[in-house]
């Protein structure tokens, strides 16, 4: 089953649920939406356009919705614009280039839909109105009757691994600690997933970190991996390229403790430590009290 929210409002300020005029979910009941594979959701997205006619397309700016808008504009024919990290109006739009050390701004002025990946960390969240009816939407299916086999493309799934963890999310923990080559090791990587526990946050790496095998890929932060923004973010041993910068300059609070007081990452960081990890982690680890 895929679910779909459509909107019918004048502007996009921000995305406040409270301005828009009338909101409906789209429910697209078929097995061939059920492992989320982008071909399928992205010829999804074609018939409901075809149908609604909708003005604007936009999916987050994760890993699921970087697969399905550029596939989902191609077949609608039209050129999406990505990582929108703010907006004004209906067809102007913010979105960081060179690896987040400039913003460009930039005007839609192709045909219609205007398909936009968000980067929602760079949004606030929508208050929930109090009147609980305000919240809630009609529900209408999607009629998949011109949904052809085509449509569900060559990707088969096969099966789904992923690590089983009680640690927040790492697109949005409000805690990231992040760590980076100068682990020198996976053993010694244990020590950031001690360090999370303790401050129940979530676990984050460098490219060289993950490169060198310390830990899988979905932990990357960076211009190739995640980006995040959470209240706090800790590095350590990270050298602070802007690679790496691109995914978590964003954070409210960056602690860095790296050895080398010329490090790059020392530019952006609040609070910055030079020191040996090495001794600088056991010790906070003695020091902050377990989690209960
Ligand atoms: C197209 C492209 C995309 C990329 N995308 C990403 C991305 O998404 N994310 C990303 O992270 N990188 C990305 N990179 C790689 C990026 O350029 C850097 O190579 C990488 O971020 C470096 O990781 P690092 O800081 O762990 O390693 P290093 O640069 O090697 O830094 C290690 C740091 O650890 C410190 N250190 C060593 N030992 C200790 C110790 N005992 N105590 C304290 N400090 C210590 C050192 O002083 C050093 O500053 C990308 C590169 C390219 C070309």
């Amino acid at each position: 089953m895929a679910m779909l929210t459509a909107f019918r409002t004048t502007t996009l300020p921000r995305f406040s649920s409270s301005i828009f005029a009338s909101r409906l979910v789209l429910v697209a009941d078929s097995d061939k939406f059920t492992h989320s594979l982008a071909e399928p959701w992205a010829g999804l997205v074609h018939i409901v356009q075809q149908k609604g006619g909708y003005s604007h397309i936009i999916a987050a700016a994760n890993s699921f919705g970087k697969n399905i808008l550029p596939r989902a504009a191609a077949l609608l024919d039209v050129s999406p614009i990505t990582d929108v990290i703010n907006i004004f109006g209906s067809s102007q739009f913010v979105r960081p280039i060179y690896a987040g050390n400039a913003l460009c701004t930039v005007r839609y002025t192709g045909s219609s839909p205007c398909m936009l990946t968000i980067r929602s960390t760079s949004f606030p969240v929508p208050a929930v109105s109090a009147n609980s009816r305000s919240n809630e939407a009609p529900i209408s299916q999607v009629d998949l009757s011109t949904f052809g086999e085509d449509s569900v493309g060559k990707s088969r799934y096969v099966q789904h691994t992923s690590q089983d963890t009680e640690r927040p999310d790492l697109g949005s923990a409000r805690v990231v600690v992040t760590g980076g080559r100068g682990l020198k090791s996976a053993e010694n990587f244990k020590m950031m997933e001690k360090l999370a526990e303790k401050l129940g946050a979530a676990v984050g790496a460098t490219r060289a970190a993950v490169d060198a095998g310390f830990v899988p890929n979905d932990l990357q932060v960076g211009q190739t991996g995640k980006i995040v923004a959470p209240e706090l973010y800790m590095a350590f041993g990270v050298s602070g390229a802007i690679q790496h910068i691109a995914g978590m300059r964003d954070s409210r609070v960056i602690v860095a403790v790296n050895k080398d007081s010329d490090a790059p990452i020392f530019q952006v960081a609040d609070y910055g430590l030079v020191g040996d990890l090495f001794e600088v982690i056991p010790e906070l680890l003695e020091k902050l009290p377990e989690k209960k």
